[in-house]
């Protein structure tokens, strides 16, 4: 990507669109072009052809879609079927008719089915039944890959996709229901050091295992493969290490400083029992990780003391 080429980042005031949006800024591009979804809501197909039409991006980082755990995934399951859909067909579509040169589309590790073979590879995408809790959000995601695969195929588009594993780091979601477990985590722990609670509830069994990837390195893997990866099909990123729900909650303990006692709650589910990545694809690339899970941590920690601080929305 040439220095002043215009580059759209959709969904940058995300935690993975804003650390792409970092990258790019420290790698010098000065062209880029961004949106809040108050701004453009990427659900409408009029808006985002006028959009498109008007700005004509030359590559795009498709960032931006509905995200949140599993208890989210599996409330609002309408919603994450619909938005995401929405969003992906109208970026998709309309960086087709515009002639953008390159776009990235971002999926999810939850694409694979529940109980394929582990670690994941790419080839075992479509050969066994979803986990039921995040079904629509997987089948969107999936019918994204396609999509690319798609415009690749009947136009020569060169639209490509990634499968990142779970992530956390800066600008994550800390609601209290609707994120994801490492933020979740962080937040409870902190409140119940403030508020001297005995104990900490964690959702489930605490026996499923999940790999976590820091949204910085994820931005690295992404620029990296906008420079390398010309190719259908897609590319899982992840570090290719995974421990237990129960083993994360002890390490984030530690690290928040809360002293009293885990429970656990098994009226929430456990979900897929392991999604371990396979990344020898990526490593093969010359790509890899270069943030561990406990340094990840205390940086996404201190994010969040400095968030509380400002009192910026969490
Ligand atoms: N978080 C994770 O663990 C993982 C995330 N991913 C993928 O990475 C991508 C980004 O996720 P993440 O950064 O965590 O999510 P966030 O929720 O942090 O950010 C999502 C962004 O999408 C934008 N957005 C949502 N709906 C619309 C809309 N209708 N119109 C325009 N913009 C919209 C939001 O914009 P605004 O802020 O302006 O409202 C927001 O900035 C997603 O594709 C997700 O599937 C993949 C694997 C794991
Ligand atoms: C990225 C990925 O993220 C989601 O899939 P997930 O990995 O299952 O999501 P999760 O992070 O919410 O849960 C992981 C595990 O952790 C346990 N858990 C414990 N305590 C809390 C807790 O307090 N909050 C949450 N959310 N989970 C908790 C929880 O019970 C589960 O066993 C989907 O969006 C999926 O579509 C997807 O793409």
């Amino acid at each position: 990507m040439e220095k002043n080429a215009k580059i759209y980042v959709a969904g940058h005031r995300g935690m993975v669109g804003s650390a792409i949006y970092r990258k790019l800024i420290k790698e010098g591009y000065t062209n880029l072009l961004t949106r809040a979804s108050s701004e453009l809501d990427l659900r409408n197909q009029q808006a985002v052809t006028d959009f498109f039409e008007a700005e004509k991006p030359e590559y795009v980082f498709l960032a931006a879609a509905k995200v949140g755990g599993i208890v989210a995934n599996n409330t609002y399951r309408a919603d994450f079927l619909f938005e995401n859909l929405s969003i992906q067909n109208n970026v998709i579509h309309q960086s087709y008719k515009t002639g953008v040169k390159k776009l990235m589309f971002l999926g999810s590790s939850c694409i694979y089915p529940k109980l394929a073979p582990q670690p994941l590879k790419e080839e075992y995408l479509l050969t066994g039944l979803l986990e039921e809790t995040n079904e629509p959000y997987a089948i969107a995601k999936i019918s994204g890959i396609k999509m690319c695969d798609a415009y690749r195929a009947q136009y020569n588009c060169n639209f490509i996709s990634v499968m990142p594993t779970n992530l956390y780091g800066y600008n994550d979601n800390y609601h209290p229901q609707n994120s994801h477990v490492l933020p979740a985590l962080i937040r409870r722990f902190h409140e119940a050091k403030e508020n001297g609670l005995a104990e900490v509830s964690i959702w489930g069994s605490g026996s499923p295992l999940r790999e976590f990837l820091f949204a910085d390195d994820l931005a690295e893997a992404c620029y990296f493969l906008m420079q390398n990866f010309n190719e259908g099909g897609f590319l899982n990123i992840g570090t290719g290490h995974d421990l237990s729900i129960k083993d994360l909650a002890l390490l984030v303990k530690k690290i928040v400083g809360f002293e009293g006692a885990l429970t656990f709650d098994s009226s929430k589910p456990d979900g897929t029992p392991r999604k371990l990545m396979d990344v020898s694809k990526l490593h093969d690339l010359g790509w890899k990780h270069q943030i561990e899970l406990e340094e990840g941590i205390q940086l996404a920690y201190q994010d969040f003391l400095s968030k509380q601080q400002e009192n910026s929305p969490l």
